[in-house]
């Protein structure tokens, strides 16, 4: 008579099914026990525009202490829409010193919705862009960001957008991974989420070109191979300082960068560079996903470990 079914889970295609935001002017929803209130911030000044919004600096009224505060559009599409629900049940469910805190998530009636954040006041690492890295302080980047990727990874977590523009550092030399808006948490093992989203730039060849005919379908359900493609790509932006597969050109159309991912060698590190280095770059941006290594094997790579 009290016979009890276990509801079925929601696929991850679907919107997903979240906790509501809370609204500012009442508690607002948060991955620690302290909660902020939103009228409890004062704007200091702004940091940075994106695509979905504005980021401010603010301060704590009471406590002095600084954080981020991602505002985001009001008029948005359903997709905007759809990715802000995206980004906030990620960042909910991550904590780890790896990846940008979020300390709380305010909703106003109006739907205006802002993100409290940890404040990274070096900004992202497109900053180091012209800066000479030598190759041990390359390694304490890389070391971070592949922390975060294998902590995500591990959760299931494929970022989908790593570049240098997401990544963001501070003072104390910490690295973060930042910006969840094309994330997907991958719910069945075989859930293909290589789709064509994030930054075109920095997709791998089997994103880019998932129909390719070498491309095989144990290709496109490995996910998690397509952030590890992106990361060296960035590793090896930040050490040569400009975007590594087209030196000359800014903003690249998307043809020219598909022959160049798809059709064109690896890019490797400089021939000047130590040997860990190089073999480092070339574990990242192997062409078959399956040969690229994962963010736990790279972690004891040679480069990392000799530069511990
Ligand atoms: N937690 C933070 N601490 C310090 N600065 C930040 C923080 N988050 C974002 N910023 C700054 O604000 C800028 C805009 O960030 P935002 O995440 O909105 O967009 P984006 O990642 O640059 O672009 P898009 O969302 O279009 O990919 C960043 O480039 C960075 O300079």
């Amino acid at each position: 008579m009290n016979l009890k079914l276990s509801l079925p889970q929601a696929p991850s295609t679907s919107l997903p099914c979240f906790i509501p935001i809370a609204t500012a002017s009442t508690t607002v929803t948060s991955s620690t026990s302290n909660t902020i209130s939103a009228s409890d911030l004062e704007r200091v000044n702004v940091l940075g525009f994106g695509s979905g919004g504005t980021v401010y600096k603010v301060s704590h009224k009471t406590t002095s202490a600084t954080y981020a505060l991602k505002k985001v559009k009001e008029d948005m599409d359903s997709t905007s829409r759809h990715q802000l629900l995206r980004e906030t049940e990620i960042l909910r469910l991550v904590d780890s010193p790896y990846v940008v805190k979020c300390h709380d998530i305010y909703e106003k009636p109006s739907g205006e919705v802002s993100i409290l954040m940890e404040y990274m006041d070096l900004g992202t690492l497109e900053s180091l862009r012209g800066n000479v890295v030598k190759e041990d302080q390359l390694a304490l980047i890389a070391r971070q960001v592949l922390k975060g990727l294998s902590y995500l990874h591990g959760l299931k977590i494929v970022h989908r957008d790593i570049k240098p523009a997401n990544l963001l550092r501070n003072s104390r030399e910490e690295v973060k991974i930042a910006d969840f808006g094309v994330s997907k948490i991958m719910v069945k093992s075989l859930d293909k989420s290589n789709t064509f989203t994030g930054t075109c730039a920095y997709m791998s060849p089997e994103r880019f070109d998932s129909e390719a005919a070498d491309v095989s379908e144990e290709d496109k359900s490995n996910v998690y191979a397509g952030d590890i493609w992106s990361f060296g790509l960035t590793m090896l932006e930040i050490l040569v300082g400009h975007f590594p597969l087209l030196a000359h050109e800014d903003k690249p159309d998307w043809a020219t960068l598909m022959c160049a991912v798809c059709l064109g060698e690896s890019p490797k590190a400089p021939e000047e560079c130590s040997e860990e280095l190089k073999s480092f770059v070339d574990c990242c941006l192997r062409k078959k996903p399956s040969e690229r290594w994962t963010a736990s094997q790279l972690l004891n790579h040679p480069f990392l470990l000799q530069q511990d």
